[in-house]
Formats: structure tokens, sequence, C-alpha cells
């Protein structure tokens, strides 16, 4: 992912678009905000992957991010789906549910959003989960299925599974750290590093699925390093950018534990 340095298009909300971009960069890829309408859709054409994230929609930001949708699309650049807060909010709810016949590689979110999203229950609290990471396992196949792409449930422990094309994988990735829920945006800004390294990968020739856990791995394993290190918020903030930087592949594979749980 280094390597690739993947120019990720963000259209995101207005509470993590500082922390997304400096996330990007700490982990190697190029971030670039572009919401207008009549520019998202020229991006989204050059870009290697993009993020949709629907956590504080603006009625032009929704234009842009329809546009970047179908230019993707068109132009085979993976996206992103996050469907913050999706369950209780109806507008949300409609454009991400319409957005699944859209082929999102990936779909990021914690077990309330994919609950919801399924069809299965009702969303969590605000913009966190209230649902355990295993009861989104079942919907996240379904939405794996329905989608095509890669889905991907965080929590405690992450779960990423594919269920398409006759594959069913389901990995479940063991890292991170609980500061990790008391920094805005660490949720959201994993979003826009996943799709950083899917365009990585699509380029490298290697699995989607792949790509999805270790963008989890890389951000969970630098959040384990900064708990490390740090007593609150503040300064594990700044300790997992650190992290996201500094940790070498074999770090990452020698802090995360992956267990394939494919049925
Ligand atoms: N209790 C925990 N212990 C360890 N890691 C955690 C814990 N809870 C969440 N994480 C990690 O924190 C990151 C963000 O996941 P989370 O489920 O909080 O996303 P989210 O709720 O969608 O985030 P956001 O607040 O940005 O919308 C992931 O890397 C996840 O693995
Ligand atoms: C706090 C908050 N509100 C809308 S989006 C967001 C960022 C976390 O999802
Ligand atoms: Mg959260």
């Amino acid at each position: 992912m280094r390597g690739a340095e993947p120019l990720v298009h963000c259209l995101t909300n207005s509470v993590v678009r500082q922390i997304t971009a400096d996330v990007l960069l700490a982990a190697g890829a190029a971030p670039a905000m572009v919401d207008h309408p009549d520019e998202a859709g020229d991006f989204a054409a050059v870009a290697s992957g993009v993020l949709i994230n629907v956590g504080n929609p603006t009625t032009e930001q929704i234009e842009g991010m329809h546009a970047a949708i179908a230019s993707a699309r068109d132009h085979g650049t993976p996206w992103v789906l996050d469907p913050v807060a999706v369950g209780g909010l109806a507008l949300r709810t409609g454009l991400a549910t319409g957005w699944l016949d859209h082929g999102p590689a990936a779909i990021r979110a914690n077990a309330s959003e994919i609950v919801a999203l399924a069809g299965a229950g009702a969303g969590g609290r605000g913009v966190d989960s209230t649902h355990d990471v295993a009861v989104a396992l079942a919907p996240a196949l379904s939405l794996a299925e329905r989608t095509g792409g890669i889905v991907a449930v965080t929590g405690p422990q992450d779960i990423v599974v594919t269920n398409s094309g006759g594959s069913t994988i389901a990995t479940w990735v063991t890292s991170g750290h609980p500061l990790l829920q008391k920094v805005i945006g660490t949720g959201c800004a994993l979003g826009a590093v996943t799709a950083a390294y899917l365009g990585a990968a699509r380029t490298a020739g290697l699995p989607d699925h792949d790509a999805v856990v270790a963008a989890h791995a890389h951000v969970g394993a630098a959040g384990t390093a900064a708990g490390r290190v740090a007593a609150g918020p503040g300064l594990f903030a700044v300790a997992w950018l650190d992290a996201l930087y500094t940790l070498t592949p074999e770090e990452i594979a020698d802090t995360v534990t992956l267990l394939d749980a494919s049925p």
C-alpha cells in the first residue's frame, strides 16, 4: 500500500475530514476531499479508491455522492460505503440501501449499522453500535451476497466477509484498543483506509478480501501500539497516527490475530 500511494477520493462527514486525511497520509495513501457534484464524477474516474460516508450529509454532498458512485462504477474504481447511523434516520437509510445495487467493493461499519442496513433490526445509538459484532455476522453475509462486495464489521473484534461467486469467506481480525472509541472518526478513517488498500490491491492483482483484512489489521495494530503508550484519548490519537506511519508489515502481522471462520 505504501509503495502504491493510492489516491483516495473521500466524500465524508464534516466531523472527520481532518482525521481521515491525516490517517490516510500516515498509512501511506494520498487523500483528496472532492464533494462538489460538478467535480465528484471527474475525480472518482481518476482516483484509486472512493469513500462514501453518510455521517452528516448535505443536499449538495448527496448529489456529489451520486455522481462519484456512478463514475466509480463506469471506470472500475473500487468504492467503499460507510453507512454511519443508518437505521435511525430515514434519508441516509434510503440512500445507503439504494446504493447496495451500485456495486460497493466494500461496506465498512459497526455492528448496529450492518444489522440495520441488512434490514435485520434497528440501528444503534447515534453513531455508536449497540450490537455485538457476532450478531452482525449473518446480516453481513447477506449484504455481501446482495452486493457481491466485501462487508467488514468493526468492534472489539472485527469480521470481514465475502459471499459471492461461489465463495464464502469469514475472517476475524483481533487487534485494536478500547481508546479507539474515544477518538472521533477512527471507524470513519478506517473506511478511507479500506478504500486505499482496495486501490493498491487492485493495482497489484491481489484479492479484495485480503485488502479489506489488511486495512483492518493496519488500523487495529496501530491502535494496539498506541494503547501501550497513551493513558487518554489525546495522546492516543497522536500515538495512533505515528504507529500507522511507523509499523512495519511484520509488526502488524505480529500484533494482529487472524482467524479463518469460513463455513
Ligand atoms: N472495544 C474495542 N477494543 C478494541 N478495538 C476496538 C474496540 N471498539 C472498536 N475498536 C476498533 O476501533 C475502530 C473503529 O471501530 P468502531 O466500531 O468504533 O467504528 P464506528 O463506530 O463505525 O466508528 P465512527 O465512530 O468513526 O463512526 C476499529 O478499528 C475497531 O476494530
Ligand atoms: C459524531 C458524528 N456525527 C455525525 S458523523 C460523526 C462522526 C463519527 O461517525
Ligand atoms: Mg465508534
